[in-house]
């Protein structure tokens, strides 16, 4: 597990070390530089073989101080290095006044413009360092412009693609925001004073001018630790972490010790940071737990309801799910007329006929019963009849809501919030978060023109809040909140892509996984979490190909590389 921090937090720990007389921000400047030569040769080895031509763009902040000291380093090692710069030397920060300065000495700095950018071969290696996690609105087009221009250098008689050409980032691809991970937009053009056609042609203007500033890049080298944008946002590339020495972690009050402050966002990599123990990772909670009882029934029972028959499959699949994470007993709760098609696919799972809300609450009389899932094909009209059924009651029962049972109450999800209880867990993807909080997803949605944007982080925040309980709002990268703040994000990006998770039926075996570990007695965000992140782990064991039937199948493979 890795903390991710803002830009502000980054800033306050970079200031702390500053002020605590370990390190001068010159000091981290070069580190910094340094950082990134090592990571791009890492990356590239080839690159390391033999001097080359680079590029570096260096920006009017300390994310430009970091480009000269690259370039710097560069030339040292007899590369040929052209830099531009953009901004005024006088209104540079003191240290990276000073890497330019020194830089200035061994070579030239020519200004930023298209025209510069264009002119000369094309560079084995562009280094973005125009901004980093300084950046408050969107990059000037003439700078994404000159971006684009090196890569559309000249590369004499031979194919473009054949030359080596490579990208890397300082801190992050310019132009992103890094709390947010949205690329900042222009402002849009008003309508006022205009007719109809002018707006129109702005508009097309608006929207070709704002793609253009998406940069391409293939390496991003963080400094320190990820931010939460590089984490939200596709756009990085390879991200590779550069330690700059700032290890005293509790110069920063975000950096404080377990239990983990509201405040905190949590990547769920489970990559412990070097020398320190195991901190928090869900999985803690899986072990201990699978080391206890001896009863099926110590291990829990799942309840998953099913609908009508023809659509029995999801449920059926998030049943699986729910035995094979560990759930001692599983049953489904189908319709009379499904029974028949149900009971000739499943085994060891169980079946109780669930007619009505009666008849729920007649099942619900069981209180070994411990978790219960309801979505997965179960239909709208009787999601909105169960609903009220599981989640009513003197000691509801810790709940998963997905698919059909957030859709169930679009148009009035306040219906919905009002009879949640905090052991819910409710799963929406992009589309029934919007359903269930149409004003939270419009704020997401809308372009980002100021730094720092609101995020997916903020969206699921504010979301738990509001709904009083667990909320996993799906994607690439999963961003799972807790009433009280506390937040974590699986990421199916980057060294975790699975792109093939993105299958039929994959979101109602997560539903599954959750409920069996809520069966297991685990917390209902620990449980979010760790079905999250055994999902994503599932399919990357697993490979392309998959369906979603073979996520629970893999379980037991990626239980035994944990060591469980
Ligand atoms: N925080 C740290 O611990 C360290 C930071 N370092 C570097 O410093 C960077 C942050 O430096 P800064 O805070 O100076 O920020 P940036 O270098 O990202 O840029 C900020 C500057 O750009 C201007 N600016 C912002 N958006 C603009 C826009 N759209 N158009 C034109 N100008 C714009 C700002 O007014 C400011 O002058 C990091 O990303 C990293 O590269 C490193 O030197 C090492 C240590
Ligand atoms: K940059």
């Amino acid at each position: 597990m890795t903390e991710l921090l803002t830009a502000a937090q980054m800033r306050a720990i970079e200031q702390a070390a500053i002020e605590s007389g370990e390190v001068t921000g010159l000091e981290l400047m070069e580190r910094a530089g340094r950082g990134v030569v090592e990571a791009v040769f890492e990356e590239w080895p080839d690159l390391a073989k033999a001097p080359h031509r680079a590029v570096v763009l260096c920006g009017p902040g300390n994310n430009g101080g970091d480009g000269f000291v690259v370039a710097r380093r560069l030339r040292d090692k007899g590369w040929t290095v052209e830099v531009l710069f953009f901004g005024e030397a006088d209104k540079l920060s003191p240290d990276a006044r000073k890497t330019r300065d020194v830089w200035a000495e061994m070579g030239d700095i020519r200004p930023l413009t298209v025209e510069e950018a264009a002119t000369g071969k094309r560079p084995a290696l562009l280094i973005d360092a125009m901004f980093g996690t300084g950046l408050s609105r969107a990059i000037p087009l003439e700078l994404a412009n000159a971006h684009h221009a090196v890569r559309k250098r000249d590369v004499g008689d031979s194919h473009p693609w054949l030359v080596p050409f490579h990208i890397a980032a300082v801190d992050c691809p310019s132009g992103l925001d890094c709390d947010s991970g949205h690329f900042l937009m222009p402002e849009r053009p008003t309508e006022t004073g205009d007719d109809d056609r002018n707006f129109e042609r702005s508009w097309a203007w608006w929207q070709d001018d704002a793609s253009r500033r998406l940069l391409r890049t293939d390496l991003t080298i963080v400094f320190h630790r990820k931010k939460i944008g590089h984490v939200l946002s596709e756009s990085c590339g390879a991200i590779r972490v550069v330690d700059i020495g700032l290890g005293a972690e509790d110069l920063h009050p975000a950096h404080l010790k377990a239990p983990r402050m509201p405040d905190q966002v949590i990547e769920l990599d489970f990559e412990l940071p070097k020398g320190r123990s195991s901190r928090i990772w869900p999985g803690r909670d899986l072990d201990k737990r699978f080391g206890l009882g001896r009863h099926k029934y110590d291990h829990g029972h799942a309840l998953i309801l099913s609908g009508p028959p023809g659509q029995t499959g999801a449920a059926r699949l998030a049943a699986r799910g729910a035995l094979r994470i560990g759930a001692g007993l599983v049953t489904l709760g189908v319709l009379s007329a499904a029974q028949q098609e149900v009971a000739s696919q499943i085994t060891a799972i169980m079946l109780k006929q669930v007619k009505d809300a009666e008849a729920l609450a007649n099942v619900l009389q069981d209180d070994r019963l411990n978790a219960l899932c309801l979505g997965p094909g179960l239909g709208v009209e009787r999601a909105r009849e169960f609903v009220p059924v599981v989640c009513g009651g003197v000691e509801p029962r810790p709940t998963v809501l997905d698919a059909d049972a957030l859709t169930a109450f679009e148009g009035a999800p306040e219906t919905l919030f009002h009879i949640l209880h905090n052991t819910c867990v409710l799963t929406p993807h992009a589309g029934e978060f919007a359903r269930l909080f149409p004003d939270i997803a419009e704020k997401l949605n809308a372009p980002a023109t100021k730094g720092p944007a609101y995020s997916k982080v903020d969206a699921t925040r504010e979301a738990a809040a509001r709904a009083g309980c667990v909320v996993l709002f799906k994607g690439p990268e999963t961003v799972i909140a807790a009433p009280d703040g506390r937040c974590s994000i699986n990421s199916a990006q980057y060294d975790r892509a699975a792109p093939w998770l993105a299958t039929a039926g994959s979101g109602d075996v997560l539903a599954g996984f959750i409920t069996g570990l809520l069966a297991r007695g685990i917390d209902p965000m620990s449980a979010a979490e760790t079905a999250a992140w055994l999902h994503v782990e599932c399919a990357l064991s697993f490979g392309p190909g998959l369906i979603a039937e073979d996520l629970p199948e893999e379980l037991p493979k990626v239980f035994r590389n944990l060591g469980l």
